[in-house]
Formats: structure tokens, sequence, C-alpha cells
């Protein structure tokens, strides 16, 4: 009886494999290493480099492990990239989750996680945002999560497969125990980018735009811990195993920071002072993106622990200085 994650190399997927091994299960981690890292994946995971979308692998490792439930966090994550890329896109996301939950159908599995995210709201109407919003995504990116979420909905429908699809607002934070954490250096995302230049690893931060019709000009978002987010995903796998409903649930903590509010919080948690400019905006940020959160803590009784900015930057901010300790190391 094992889990198997995909993605369980790259940033929340390790996260994850932390979160299922601190609870003593069993688990296979799927990772083509595209963006993600070896070492990133806790020892007591079974680790096998393929591809989320090869179907005779897949039908190997689940009867091999002896897979009841996959979580699914393999894809490709940048917006801007899949207006380039859109058919890179749709490849990634959706042909191979397709492989995916057929190699389930086909091979018995009945439980399914999948990391949706708040880009299928795009621009939306109502802040917070409730899950039965209207889903009109704004990039491929966001349209690649939505077909994969109907994809699931319709499979759930005709085959003995029940799945929840949670639908990430902003990630961040890592580890407490340092265990992991965002380790891509190209990695986009305001917290991480700020904690970098907090340890220098950037010369300064651009603030994307200044013009947005809130409180402080800034674009508002949610930002949830990782290790929080994880905590929900071994919750979802507890209620398909004690027999609930396929769901679809927003993961947040309700509330919205702007990104100035983010630069003062790590500015004030690392006590550096660095460099940051007024830039103009970044193309396809919504205005405000803020999850309505009731519902997940209505269905898997989620409680947050690390609901709390501050907190969230603190690790960020460790988990950076820990990559250059790593970094020097291997100098
Ligand atoms: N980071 C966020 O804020 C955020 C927000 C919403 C949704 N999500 C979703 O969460 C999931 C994980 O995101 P992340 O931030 O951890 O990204 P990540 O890039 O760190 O992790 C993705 C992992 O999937 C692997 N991968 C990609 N394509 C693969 C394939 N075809 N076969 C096998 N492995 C493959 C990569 O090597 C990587 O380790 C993604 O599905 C992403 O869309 C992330
Ligand atoms: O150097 C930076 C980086 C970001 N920002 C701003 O900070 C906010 C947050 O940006 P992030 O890049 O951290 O996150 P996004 O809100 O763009 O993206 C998140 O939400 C998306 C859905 O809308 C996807 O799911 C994506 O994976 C997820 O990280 C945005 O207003 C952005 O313009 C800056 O001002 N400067």
């Amino acid at each position: 009886m094992a889990v198997m994650v995909t993605g369980g190399a790259g940033y929340i997927g390790s996260h994850m494999v932390l979160a299922l091994v601190d609870a003593g299960r069993d688990v296979v981690v799927l990772d083509d290493l595209r963006a993600g890292f070896r070492w990133a994946v806790h020892p007591a995971a079974a680790f096998v480099e393929g591809d989320c979308g090869d179907e005779k692998l897949l039908a190997r490792l689940i009867r091999q492990h002896g897979v009841t439930a996959i979580v699914h966090f393999a894809g490709s994550i940048v917006v801007p990239d899949s207006v380039v890329d859109p058919l890179g896109y749709y490849f990634n996301n959706t042909v191979k989750s397709r492989a995916l939950i057929g190699a389930a159908v086909e091979n018995g599995v009945r439980h399914f996680l999948f990391s949706s995210t708040a880009a299928v709201y795009g621009d939306a109407k109502e802040s917070p945002i409730p899950e039965t919003a209207r889903l009109a995504p704004v990039s491929p990116y966001g349209t690649s999560k939505l077909m994969t979420e109907f994809m699931l909905r319709d499979t759930a429908a005709a085959h003995p497969l029940r799945y929840v699809a949670l639908r990430y607002f902003n990630v961040a934070g890592a580890d407490p125990a340092r265990r992991s954490g965002q380790s891509s250096p190209r990695a986009t995302h305001l917290i991480k980018v700020a904690s970098q230049a907090a340890v220098g690893q950037r010369t300064h931060l651009d603030v994307f735009g200044t013009d947005y019709p809130t409180p402080d000009g800034t674009c508002l978002r949610d930002y949830i811990h990782v290790s929080d987010l994880a905590r929900a995903h071994v919750l979802a796998l507890d209620h398909l195993a004690a027999g609930g409903e396929s769901a679809v649930l927003n993961c947040g903590y309700g509330r919205g920071y702007s990104v100035l509010e983010v630069i003062e919080a790590v500015k004030r948690v690392s006590g550096v002072e660095f460099p940051v400019r007024l830039a103009p905006r970044r193309a396809g940020d919504p205005a405000a993106l803020v999850a309505g959160a009731d519902r997940i803590r209505a269905v898997l009784g989620w409680k947050p622990e690390h609901d709390d900015l501050d907190a969230i930057v603190a690790h960020a901010l460790a988990w950076e200085r820990s990559l250059a300790e790593r970094r020097e190391a291997a100098e």
C-alpha cells in the first residue's frame, strides 16, 4: 500500500513526501528531474526517474509498489512560458495527466489528488474567490490545469475513482526543520525572489505595478505555507480513504497581502535593507487573488499551523541560507 507522488522532487512535492514519511506512509516518487532535485526526496521514499505520462512505466510501478493513491504534482508551472509555448504546456500538463488518470483507472488505483491552481479563475470578479466562481483562465497554464480537473470529474463519474483537486493560491515558505524548500535558482515567486535579495543572491527586487485598484496600488495575494499545504493533501488522502466524496478545494488562508507588505515583512524578518525598484506591471497579473477558504476546513477539517506572514518569510529565509551553505560546501 503505497502513495505515488509525481513531481515529488519538486518544491511542493518534496514537502508532500516529507508529510507522508512523517505520517508513516510508504511513498514512491516519480519525477523526471527536469525541474526537481534528487537530493530533495527524503531517503525513506522510493525514487524512480521517469515521465509521468509513460503508461508502461506507470503500470509497472503501480503493480510493483502496490500503489493505492496517486498525488499528481508533476507539471510545467511558469505562466508566461505557457503563453509562449501553449502546446508544450498542454502536452506536459494535460496530455500526460490524461495518461496518468488512465493508468490509475486501468490498474485499479481509486484515489487521486491533483495540484490545481487559482489560475483557473483568471481575473476573478469576487474577492475572496469561492470554488463556485466562474472558471475563466487567462493563460494556457490555467487552461491546461482546468482541463485536467474536467478529465478527473468525468472519469470519476464513469469509473470507481474518487479525487480531490486542490486549487493552490500562492505557495511559499519552507519545511520548518529545513529539510526542503524552494530550491530552483530561477524561481520567479515573490517571497523566494525577495529572500534571495535579502541573502545577497540578487542585487535588487522589482515591484511589478503600483497602479492596481488595491489599497497601496500593488497586487494582493493569499500566501499559504507549503507545509500547511502538504498537510492538507495528507488529510485529503484520509478523506478519500474514509469513503469521502470527490471534491474541489481552494487552498489559501483567506487573507491577502500586497507586494509592498510582503517586501516589508522580508526586510523586517531578515533585517536587510535590499534595494527595491518600482517597475511596470507584469503581463497577466490579476490585481487580487484571495481564496474563499471555508470549504477546505469544512470538508477536510484542515487547520493551518503557519498562518502568519512573518513565519512563512522566516522559513523561506532559513532555507535560502541553507542553499547558500550548500553552495559554499560544494565550492
Ligand atoms: N508553486 C506554486 O505557487 C503553485 C501554485 C499553484 C499550483 N501549483 C502546482 O503545483 C505543482 C507543483 O509545483 P511546484 O511549485 O512544486 O513546481 P516544481 O517545478 O518545483 O515541481 C514540479 C516537479 O515535476 C517534475 N516534472 C515536470 N514534468 C514532469 C513529467 N512530465 N514527468 C515527471 N516529472 C515531471 C519536475 O521535475 C519537478 O520536480 C504543479 O503542478 C503546479 O502547477 C504550484
Ligand atoms: O519579483 C517579483 C515577483 C513577483 N512580484 C509580484 O508579486 C505578486 C505575486 O507573484 P508570484 O510570481 O509570486 O505569484 P503569482 O501570483 O504570479 O503566481 C501564483 O499564482 C498563479 C495563479 O495565478 C500560479 O498558480 C503560480 O504558479 C503561482 O505562483 C504578483 O503581483 C507579482 O507581480 C513582484 O512584484 N516582483
